[in-house]
């Protein structure tokens, strides 16, 4: 067990399965707060904000308005799909093959996109679309806050020039709505992944090509900035350490789960590193988690800040748009390292070179 330590110094860690999830209480002093955030950054790229501003019944309507279109019928749902990217998808994730237990809105966050996408989800449009835009409003005011904290830790001189890139009104942000049905385990019946401990899921599921039935979602890190996760009372989501353990995260419907995306990574030149994550399915009740994936306008360049490029720490990144990214990430499997593609190669990073006469 850890120790309790004094609110002014949490990050508290909630014990789950030998395995701490930071969480960070959003009405803690400012100055500690975002020492906090950074450190949560650093060490996971991942971590749970308690006491946020966001109003019960702006989730809940959002909440009510994806159950409603999810227990509509295949030919119903199919009317808003299929997903290229936006819309209704079902078991197919990206253009590239991936799969997964799942279903899935996936929508642009711009209010006239969604306004259109509306019409071909929803019996009452209007009500639909006003739910999605209140959360999105609410998300993107999450979102910036932790932003603007994040900048202060890092003693960033504009402290709004992380929040400013998602802030813009033609910000490429996205919403998505994934709801995992409950999949019996094949086989053995008596067979609950809930008992198991991180590194047995972790044996048990490493090798998807033999068993992936249980994934809802597999492996991957968003290449967005931030992401804002939110989820039902349905666990399946899990979080991989640096050292490539897997992590599995309690819900908890009241809160908010932040997560580093690939563009963060960057912008921090490579302090942060974005979080691989993935799904696996419950095997009784279905799953239901709206992401809120925070990202600049298309034709912003993403570059490591100024604070965080010195002469010990030269930029690793070469220079690329929010929109040569993307096109970068679409052309890839969802669990492909993409940021590979842009990293700059030193000589002191090969072995063989510096041993080489
Ligand atoms: C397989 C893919 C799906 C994805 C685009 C990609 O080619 C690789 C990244 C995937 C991802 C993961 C985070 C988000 O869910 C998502 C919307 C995103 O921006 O990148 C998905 C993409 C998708 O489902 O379209
Ligand atoms: O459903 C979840 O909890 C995670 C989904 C996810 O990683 C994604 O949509 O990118
Ligand atoms: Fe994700």
């Amino acid at each position: 067990m850890v120790a309790p330590c004094p609110t002014s110094m949490m990050v508290r860690t909630k014990k789950t399965k030998g395995m701490g999830i930071p969480t960070i209480d959003l009405s803690l002093e400012r100055s500690k707060l975002s020492e906090l955030v950074v450190k949560a950054c650093e060490e996971y790229g991942f971590f749970k904000v308690v006491n946020h501003s966001v109003p019960k019944e702006v989730i809940s309507r959002l909440e009510e308005e994806g159950t409603e279109f999810f227990s509509k019928t295949s030919s119903e749902k199919s009317q808003a799909g299929p997903a290229n990217p936006f819309g209704y998808g079902c078991r197919n994730i990206g253009p590239n093959g991936d799969m997964g237990h799942l279903e899935y809105l996936l929508l642009h966050t711009n209010p006239l996109s969604i306004s259109e996408r509306s019409k071909t989800i929803a019996n009452d449009p209007t009500k639909f679309s006003c739910a999605v835009n209140d959360y999105i409003e609410a998300a993107k005011g999450l979102t910036c806050e932790i932003l603007d904290l994040v900048a202060e830790g890092l003693w960033v001189q504009d402290k709004f020039s992380l929040s400013n890139l998602i802030r813009d009104v033609h910000s490429d942000s996205l919403l998505r709505i994934n709801q995992y049905p409950p999949v019996a385990l094949k086989g053995n019946k008596n067979w609950d992944t809930s008992k198991l401990e991180a590194h047995q899921l972790q044996n048990q599921n490493n090798n998807n090509n033999n068993n992936n039935n249980n994934i809802g979602f597999g492996e991957h890190s968003d290449p967005q900035i931030l992401t804002i996760m939110r989820s039902n009372n349905v666990d399946g989501l899990q979080i991989s350490t640096h050292d490539g353990l897997w992590i599995p995260v309690p819900p908890d419907p009241n809160e908010f789960f932040v997560m580093v995306g690939d563009a963060l990574q960057v912008l921090t030149n490579g302090r942060f590193v974005s979080v691989r994550h993935r799904v696996l399915t419950n095997t009784t009740k279905a799953r239901m988690s709206m992401m809120y994936f925070a990202a600049p306008p298309l034709n912003w360049w993403i570059t490591p800040l100024p604070k965080m490029v010195t002469p010990h720490n030269p930029s690793q990144y070469k220079p690329f748009t929010w929109a040569q990214y993307k096109q970068a990430a679409y052309s890839l499997r969802l669990g492909d390292t993409r940021l590979d593609l842009f990293k700059i190669q030193r000589q002191q990073d090969t072995p063989l070179a510096s041993a080489s006469p």
